[in-house]
């Protein structure tokens, strides 16, 4: 007899809930990007970096010094702390529309776009079984140069403590060693759109609405 699996059901429905990762190097523009979407789109941007961020600044948090270090060090906070973090906003955003009500998300339907996640393969499996199977990763890809130059340019007032050359080093490291994987791993199943963010907020921004409009279009086709 063959061994009983449970299959974990997931926290949503992907058939009414549109989860698109966005991944790039650090300082890509994700972030930047994902605003523009969201005033065209009506998306809630999730950005894992600033929910892990307010998660270490929360009094009485467990895992505050976890999350400090890891983010000095470029390195990857366990995925249980950021998967529920995730999981926790989306369900508060859900409730939220639900009771304000637009028209994109009536029903109980909702897109997101979860912004710097996910980050390893780990945390790529165990969200899309567990929390919603996502539809899709826009990459936005750039040379390690420009990446450079933009985070040192933010981090004159950013405030971020790993806005320094030593871990914007550690971070491409860590994104190269395993992020990347993550975004092969959806290419083979010919789910990410590559949109180059080398060139002005406005370009990028133009080529990123293009590859959500067809997504959008093709569900509702
Ligand atoms: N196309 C662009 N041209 C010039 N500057 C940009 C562009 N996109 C973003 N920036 C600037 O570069 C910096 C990094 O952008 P952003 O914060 O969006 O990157 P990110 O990929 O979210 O970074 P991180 O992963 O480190 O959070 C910001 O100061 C932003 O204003
Ligand atoms: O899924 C994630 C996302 C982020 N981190 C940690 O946070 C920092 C900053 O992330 P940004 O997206 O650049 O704001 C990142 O370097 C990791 O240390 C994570 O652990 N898991």
């Amino acid at each position: 007899m063959a061994p009983v699996v449970d299959t974990p059901t997931p926290t949503f429905d992907h058939k009414k809930v549109t989860v698109i990762y966005v991944l790039g190097g650090p300082g890509a523009g994700k972030g930047t990007q994902c605003a523009r979407l969201v005033e065209d789109f009506d998306f809630c941007h999730l950005s894992a970096g600033d929910l892990l961020r307010a998660e270490q600044n929360r009094e009485g948090s467990q895992f505050g010094d976890l999350i400090r270090t890891c983010i000095k060090e470029g390195t990857i906070v366990p995925m249980e702390v950021t998967i529920k973090l995730l999981e926790n906003a989306m369900t508060a955003a859900m409730k939220e529309r639900e009771s304000t009500g637009t028209d994109g998300w009536k029903d109980g339907r909702g897109r997101f776009l979860i912004d710097g996640f996910p980050r390893k393969m780990d945390q790529a499996v165990k969200f899309d079984e567990t929390v919603c199977l996502s539809s899709m990763v826009i990459y936005f890809s750039t040379t390690e140069e420009v990446m450079l130059g933009r985070l040192l340019e933010r981090g004159k007032t950013s405030g971020r403590e790993d806005d320094n050359v030593e871990s914007i080093k550690k971070r491409f490291r860590t994104y190269k060693s395993d992020t990347m994987p993550v975004i092969q791993y959806y290419s083979e199943q010919g789910k990410v759109a590559e949109v180059d963010s080398s060139g002005s907020i406005e370009e990028v921004h133009k080529a990123a609405s293009k590859v959500v409009n067809d997504v959008f279009a093709i569900k509702h086709a």
